[in-house]
């Protein structure tokens, strides 16, 4: 076990310390949605996320990294965190990241890249030679960068694919258990911007882009889920499932209202990814066993500071 500590420590160092906010995801907007499940999501998995009622969901779209103040208009990492509130009290929290992979393999691994980027103490920059000597004995931690680098910048919150990287179990009446990995997918499509409109766009345009199109019409997901077969590596965030593993629908995401403001209800939420519905099981994947105690000491750190975003 990493020391969730560590972690969060080194995150503060190579992403900066802004008191109140979240240690990652930090730039982010409260929405509400609700969630209806699909009769392929009944059939994989008791979950009452998946009954075909409407649910209502906690949402929170953040631009990934530390810094509160991190541009829109560049490549990267955009973020969509959930909070389906079911029947009886049941909750089931996610974070789901824009990339199909994400940036180490294990816990360990994680703290040792973010260690190789701390600014040297002179030249207050990350040491070329340290990066790359790290990054040379796990190349792991490059998948992410090199999948960002050949995307081009989101036009929207609303039209960009979030994967969960993580492998889950969906267990059925019979307690037959699927595995695989999801996708939420925009219904109206991806949209991205070139070069020159992302500059133009500057840094803050997200959170009113995201208001005006829920305003204006429908800002929807598709809640897919890749299938995984016999053989296929299931404990990996940095292996996504082979291209050819069928997809299902396990229901669709409707965003309903955004926060005018730093508001909302997500605000003191950390959506801790092992927070599951029965009928739903984490798969063994040592990356996401990591994540929640990291993410009580950010939400600790950031109630004591004052809440914000
Ligand atoms: C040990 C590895 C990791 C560490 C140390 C870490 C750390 C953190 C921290 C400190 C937060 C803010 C928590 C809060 O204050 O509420 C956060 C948020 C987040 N993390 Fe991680 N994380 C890790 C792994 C991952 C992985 C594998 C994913 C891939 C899906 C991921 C996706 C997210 C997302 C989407 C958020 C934003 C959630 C929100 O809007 O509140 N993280 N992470």
């Amino acid at each position: 076990q990493v020391d969730p500590t560590k972690l969060v420590d080194a995150q503060e160092v190579v992403g900066g310390k802004f008191e109140g906010y979240r240690r990652s995801g930090a730039k982010g907007v409260c929405a509400t949605a609700e969630f209806v499940g699909s009769q392929q999501g009944r059939v994989l998995s008791t979950a009452s996320a998946f009954s075909g009622k409407p649910v209502p969901v906690i949402v929170r779209f953040s631009v990934g990294g530390g810094n509160p103040m991190a541009p829109d208009n560049t490549r990267g990492q955009r973020n969509l965190a959930l909070q389906f509130d079911l029947p009886k009290g049941e909750v089931w929290q996610m974070g789901n990241i824009s990339a199909p992979v994400f940036g180490a393999a294990t816990p360990e691994q994680f703290l040792g890249r973010l260690e190789s980027l701390q600014p040297d103490p002179e030249t207050k920059k990350a040491n070329p030679e340290k990066v790359k000597a790290f990054a040379d004995a796990n190349p792991e931690v490059l998948l992410q960068g090199k999948y960002f680098a050949s995307q081009p910048v989101p036009a929207s919150y609303g039209a960009v694919n979030y994967w969960g990287v993580h492998t889950f179990g969906f267990v059925d009446a019979k307690g037959k258990k699927q595995f695989g990995k999801w996708i939420f997918e925009p219904v109206g499509g991806l949209e991205n911007l070139t070069d020159d409109e992302a500059k133009a766009k500057g840094a803050q345009f997200l959170f009113d882009e995201l208001r005006q199109r829920v305003a204006a019409g429908t800002v929807a997901f598709d809640f897919n889920l890749q299938l995984a077969e016999p053989g296929d590596e299931l404990d990996s965030a940095v292996k996504p499932l082979p291209d050819a593993r069928k997809k299902v629908n396990l229901g669709r995401l409707t965003i309903k209202s955004v926060a005018p403001d730093a508001t909302g209800a997500c605000l003191t939420i950390m959506y801790n990814p092992l927070v599951l519905p029965k009928g739903v099981e984490a798969g063994r994947d040592p990356m996401l066993a990591a994540r929640a105690a990291p993410y009580a000491v950010s939400l600790g750190r950031r109630l004591t500071e004052g809440a914000k975003q």
